[in-house]
Formats: C-alpha cells, sequence, structure tokens
C-alpha cells in the first residue's frame, strides 16, 4: 500500500529554485532515503511533505488523501524528528514526553511515555532538564517524541548525526525493526552512507533540488560502477 505519493513538488525562495518538479513515493514498510549535497533541497522537500512550508506547485497525498485538504487527519498519522529542531529547554525529560503525549490526544499517554523511555535508555536522563542534555541525548528524546504516536509516517532528517557509533548502532538497529514489525514507513535524510546502506531499501539522490538518481543501494552501485554508496554519492555530486 502505498502511503505517501508526492507528485511534481516545487519550492522557490525569491530568486533560488529549491525543488524542482520532485516526485516521489514511499510505501508500507518502506525505509526510503532522500540523499544530496547540503543545498540540494532534502529539508525543504521534507518540510513540504510534513506540512510545514507550501509547495509552489505540485500535489501531496498520504495515506489516500489530500495533504492540503485533511492536513489533521493526515498529520495526526505522521511524525517528525530532527536534531535542529529544539524542545523546550527548562522541561524535565519526562514532561516534554508527557506534554506531546496530552498533545497528540493519546488514550493512555503515560504508558507509552514509559515504553519510550525505556526502549530509548532514557530512565538515566528522565528527570534531567532537556536543556542539561549533550546533543546525542536530545536527539534519543526526540526520536522517542516521534515515535508516541506510533505514526504510520517517520520522516527523519539526519536521525544520527549526533550520536556516538555505539548510539547510532543501537538507534539503526531499533528504526530498522519498528519499520519492518509495525509495517510504518520511514522517510530520512543522512550524510551517513553506511547507515542509509543498511538502513533504506530505496535511495532518492537529489542534486540541484531534481531527483537526479533513484533505486536501492545495490542498483545505484551497479548504475554507477561504484564498490558503495559513497562511490555513488561521489559519482552524483560531481556529475
Ligand atoms: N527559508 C529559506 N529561505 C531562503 N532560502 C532557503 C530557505 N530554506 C532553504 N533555502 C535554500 O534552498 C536550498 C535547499 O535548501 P535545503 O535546506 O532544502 O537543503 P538540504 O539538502 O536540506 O541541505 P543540508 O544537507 O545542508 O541540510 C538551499 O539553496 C537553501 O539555501
Amino acid at each position: 500500500m502505498v502511503i505517501l505519493e508526492a507528485e511534481h513538488l516545487a519550492k522557490r525562495f525569491g530568486p533560488v529554485t529549491a525543488v524542482h518538479d520532485l516526485s516521489l513515493t514511499v510505501a508500507e514498510g518502506e525505509v526510503v532515503a532522500l540523499l544530496g549535497l547540503n543545498g540540494a533541497g532534502k529539508s525543504t522537500t521534507l518540510h513540504m511533505l510534513l506540512g510545514l512550508i507550501t509547495p509552489d506547485a505540485g500535489s501531496i497525498r498520504m495515506f489516500g488523501m489530500d495533504l492540503a485538504r485533511h492536513r489533521t487527519e493526515v498529520l495526526s498519522k505522521v511524525n517528525f524528528a530532527a536534531s535542529y529542531v529544539d524542545l523546550p529547554g527548562a522541561l524535565l525529560v519526562t514532561e516534554v514526553l508527557d506534554a506531546f503525549a496530552r498533545l497528540y490526544g493519546l488514550r493512555r499517554p503515560k504508558a507509552r511515555v514509559a515504553e519510550l523511555i525505556e526502549l530509548f535508555e532514557l530512565e538515566p536522563l528522565a528527570r534531567r532538564p532537556m536543556m542539561a542534555l549533550s546533543s546525542g541525548q536530545r536527539t534519543r528524546v526526540q526520536l522517542a517524541k516521534a515515535l508516541l504516536n506510533a505514526p504510520r509516517l517517520l520522516v527523519l532528517d539526519e536521525p544520527t548525526a549526533n550520536l556516538d557509533p555505539d548510539a547510532g548502532d543501537r538507534i539503526r538497529g531499533l528504526l530498522g525493526d519498528l519499520a519492518r514489525t509495525n509495517g510504518s514507513a520511514m522517510l530520512i535524510t543522512s550524510h551517513n552512507m553506511r547507515e542509509v546502506e543498511r538502513m533504506c531499501d530505496r535511495i532518492h539522490f537529489m542534486s540541484g533540488g531534481r531527483i537526479v538518481a533513484a533505486g536501492s543501494a545495490a542498483e545505484l552501485a551497479g548504475a554507477y560502477g561504484a564498490a558503495d554508496l559513497e562511490e555513488v554519492f561521489l559519482k552524483v555530486a560531481r556529475g
């Protein structure tokens, strides 16, 4: 089943064409990556899909509904995490998660928060204010927050950018398990090619706001005569 279908999206910021004629789909259970150089248009694409900014052209359908017309219903099944989004610094970790659980209207907010605190190994940090956490610890809280409503589509902008190799490895395993067992889909951006090879079923390379190559890691490596995705990235980026 197709969860997300974006067609011919475009977005300009003044003279800058951030995204041009971009179409992509994400199916149930799939983990899909958007890759590209800094400034390629990845975050702008994600922000359009999340309804944070309005496309200049194109359409976005999720769960069979048009995002613009069924915004509340669509977005109740979606969540997002990015290291550049700050959660309230003065609140304790549990307070942040409780507040979002209530905001999302969860039926058993306490139980869900407890579940995610355990999943992301946040017990030792639960009574600390957000501002007293390291950036990697904050990332784990962001991910826990993003899973509160058990989203059918999880959008992650560089999910493991601030995590040490051990934490990154564990979180990648955990996110991969979630997609496989719950059938929920993920759309992620990352500059970590090994992470993308491990986690993603399909990859879209963006350059100058357009998708210039797409396929599985193996298909792309074959098409570009490359040993791995890192080499594909360099070949695509350098034209
Ligand atoms: N609010 C904005 N106002 C003006 N220009 C913007 C705005 N947001 C993004 N841009 C421009 O649009 C282009 C695409 O930016 P975007 O943030 O989508 O890239 P990205 O692929 O996510 O990059 P990175 O890997 O650095 O996060 C860039 O040229 C950027 O400068």
